[in-house]
């Protein structure tokens, strides 16, 4: 069965919005298993929670030691979760949707009576899961680019934010890959946009086949891309920024309408700013440029190039 899918969403696949923030009616529901679950789960809007919520219920029922749920916004595990022997795995059905998959796991056996009790709990789940589930969908349609599904300007600017001030406060490093595709107004001028558009597919593609992680992959709009590494990660930034160019102009699509990509990278130094380890990432890759594109160029890593940019 299809997980309940946000594919085509728009709010006309809801019956209506109002029904969906609205409070349902529970009377019908069994609430044999202990009171209050659908009005702590109700708390909140946020799936991580509300699955933290629900293990607590579970919990109850039966020694569990994970609890992992799927669905079509992104997998989920309870906190503290650890993998055992026995597992169990349920579909959470709403109006013959499948809102999640929860896979449960425990030392022991989990009986038909536990699995029948855990039913009653799931039951009591449904709308405030549904509701949970729309919220964080609008939420990522929010923050996402479109055309390639990275994150979006808006997305980066919290990102970026948070990362410069975690990494402050850790002490850990930080960099940042601007990247800018070389020779793309020619694809729309010779082959229209829709070419255009193949290729900024392609590059989304084969950013996300280089890097590990894909959260942190963000397209400006245009041509325009970033990528934020953090601890490890951002110790590494020159070889994946040499990684990323290749791979843009390795990858067949790119390669057949000869576009290939030049990056900029700077690493945060001591007491630098957003807006400072920007720019030195910006003036680097417009050295790229310069230098003859298809190419990475490095902000050097000095307080005092830091201070000269904040001066200029
Ligand atoms: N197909 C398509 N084109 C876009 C989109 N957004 C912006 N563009 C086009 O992207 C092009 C960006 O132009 P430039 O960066 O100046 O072109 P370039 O040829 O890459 O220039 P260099 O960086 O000097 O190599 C313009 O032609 C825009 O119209 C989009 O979503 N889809």
């Amino acid at each position: 069965m299809e997980l309940f899918s946000f594919s085509e969403m728009s709010l006309d696949h809801v019956p209506s919005y109002a029904s969906v923030t609205s409070k349902p009616n529970w009377s019908h529901l069994t609430n044999t298993v202990g009171p209050g679950l659908v009005e702590q789960l109700q708390t909140s809007l946020d799936l991580a929670q509300q699955l933290q919520i629900f293990s607590m219920a579970a919990g109850k029922v039966l020694p569990l030691t994970a609890i992992e749920m799927h669905t079509a916004v992104g997998v989920f595990s309870a906190a503290g979760s650890y993998p055992a022997e026995h597992e169990y795995r349920s579909m959470l059905l709403l109006n013959d949707q499948c809102l999640a998959e929860l896979v449960y796991q425990s030392e022991v056996q989990i009986s038909p009576l536990q699995q029948r009790r855990l039913l009653e709990l799931e039951t009591q789940w449904l709308f405030p899961l549904r509701n949970a589930l729309v919220v964080t969908r609008l939420q990522q349609l929010a923050l996402k680019d479109t055309l390639t599904g990275l994150g979006n300007r808006r997305f980066f600017d919290d990102s970026f934010a948070k990362a410069v001030q975690f990494s402050e406060r850790k002490q850990q490093p930080c960099a940042l890959i601007l990247l800018d595709l070389d020779n793309f107004k020619a694809v729309n001028d010779h082959h229209g946009h829709h070419a255009g558009d193949e290729v900024l597919l392609a590059v989304a593609d084969a950013m996300r086949n280089t890097l590990r992680v894909s959260d942190n992959l963000f397209r400006f709009g245009g041509d325009e891309f970033a990528v934020l590494l953090t601890s490890e990660d951002a110790a590494s930034a020159e070889l994946v920024a040499h990684r990323l160019v290749k791979a843009i102009s390795q990858h067949h699509t790119c390669d057949k309408f000869g576009v290939s990509a030049s990056a900029g990278l700077a690493q945060l130094v001591e007491l630098e700013d957003c807006k400072s380890l920007f720019n030195r990432a910006d003036s680097a890759l417009y050295q790229a440029k310069q230098a003859g594109k298809n190419l990475v160029r490095q902000s050097a890593k000095t307080t005092a190039t830091v201070a000269e940019l904040a001066k200029a």
